[in-house]
């Protein structure tokens, strides 16, 4: 199957093909583990839109495989419940994946949520501890954030090479344009992130060779900021009326598409583009995390410091910089004394 129409990224034939994949995967897992991934899925109220996110991630689970668990909390739940039930979903060894679909009413604390998440479960991967190793140079996340894996995944996918070329992101959200921008930039892009008050943004965008729209501002980027050729990830999903729709309402980008498709040399439409390929990565997340807790390499109850496979030996470093440390504090004050000593004694 064809993954572009002409410069137009098929984001859904893109996420089928990699559903595929990650069926398969699932099989063997079966077959080598006698156990399947499980992704439990946290909704708190009754927004309509977080609902049907919530139904298409358990349908995409079911569809490779996955055990799909959920919890549905009314909109009147206390942080404390709502906490409980990320505890639950923690000791449960059946599930490997853990989602609090966002956002949360007003009067529960996302981040103390989010903080609760054991780290080798946070298949979303919004937990700091996650977001911090993916801006490190020399260490890697144990997740990423789906949409901003989806958005590198249609580049690759598409053959559009990231190394060395000039990439701008449009927005600095948490769950998605900063940590696109530090994905980005570990694939050895040069970044360059908009905001609010970026002066002359245009030109700004005029010079990448990749561009990221994640401002959720309906059709802010115009065709004529960008470079002829340039590719276009559209993360934006507006809803904007529409009476010839059912629902009342239809998707609009961050891009202007009509104008932008023109001059793009490959451009994400939305919906259809990155929007399958958040929940594909998710699924992705999940499978992965599963082979860890399989092949016992995710400690199912470990504090903090001690989870995941980057995180393991690091007390032995950290002890033996200690002692290096005053080792050479040590050396270094013996080696003064013995200067002084040699200098003093030469002046004199
Ligand atoms: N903890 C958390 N993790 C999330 O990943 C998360 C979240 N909360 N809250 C809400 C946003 C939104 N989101 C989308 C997922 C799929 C589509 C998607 O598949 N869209 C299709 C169809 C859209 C339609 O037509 O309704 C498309 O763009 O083609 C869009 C948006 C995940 N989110």
């Amino acid at each position: 199957m064809s993954l572009m129409n002409g410069n137009i990224i098929d984001g859904k034939a893109v996420a089928e093909q990699i559903r595929k994949e990650i069926a398969a995967q699932v099989v063997a897992m079966k077959e080598k583990y006698k156990r399947v991934p499980g992704l439990a899925v946290v909704i708190v109220g009754e927004r309509g839109d977080s609902q049907t996110y919530v139904r298409m991630k358990q349908k995409a689970c079911e569809e490779v495989g996955i055990a799909s668990f959920g919890s549905s909390l009314p909109a009147s739940a206390s942080q404390e419940e709502v906490l409980a039930t990320v505890r639950r979903f923690n000791n449960n060894p059946d599930v490997h994946g853990i989602l609090v679909q966002l956002p949360l009413p007003p009067h529960v604390d996302e981040a103390a949520v989010l903080g609760a998440i054991s780290l080798n479960k946070d298949v979303d991967g919004f937990h700091p501890f996650n977001i911090g190793r993916l801006a490190m140079k020399g260490r890697e996340p144990l997740f990423a954030p789906c949409t901003p894996l989806g958005c590198i995944a249609l580049l690759d996918r598409c053959g559009i090479d990231i190394k060395g070329k000039r990439a701008v992101v449009v927005g600095r959200s948490n769950i998605v344009g900063m940590p696109v921008a530090m994905l980005l930039n570990k694939r050895d892009a040069t970044v360059t992130i908009c905001h609010a008050s970026t002066k002359d943004m245009e030109a700004v965008v005029r010079d990448a060779d990749i561009v990221v729209a994640a401002c959720g501002r309906s059709k802010m980027v115009k065709g004529s900021w960008l470079k002829p050729g340039a590719a276009v990830i559209d993360v934006g999903t507006n809803p904007t009326p529409d009476a010839t729709k059912k629902s009342g309402f239809k998707l609009v980008g961050d891009v202007d598409f009509d104008e932008a498709k023109s001059v793009a040399g490959a451009i994400t439409p939305v919906p259809g583009g990155v929007g399958p390929m958040t929940i594909t990565m998710l699924l992705q997340n999940t499978v992965e995390s599963g082979r860890r807790f399989f092949e016992g390499i995710a400690l199912e109850d470990a504090k903090p410091v001690k989870r995941g496979p980057s995180a393991e030996g690091v007390t032995p470093i950290i002890m033996g910089m200690f002692v290096a440390g005053i080792i050479i504090k040590e050396g270094v004050t013996l080696l003064r004394r013995i200067i002084t000593r040699s200098s003093s004694s030469s002046s004199q």
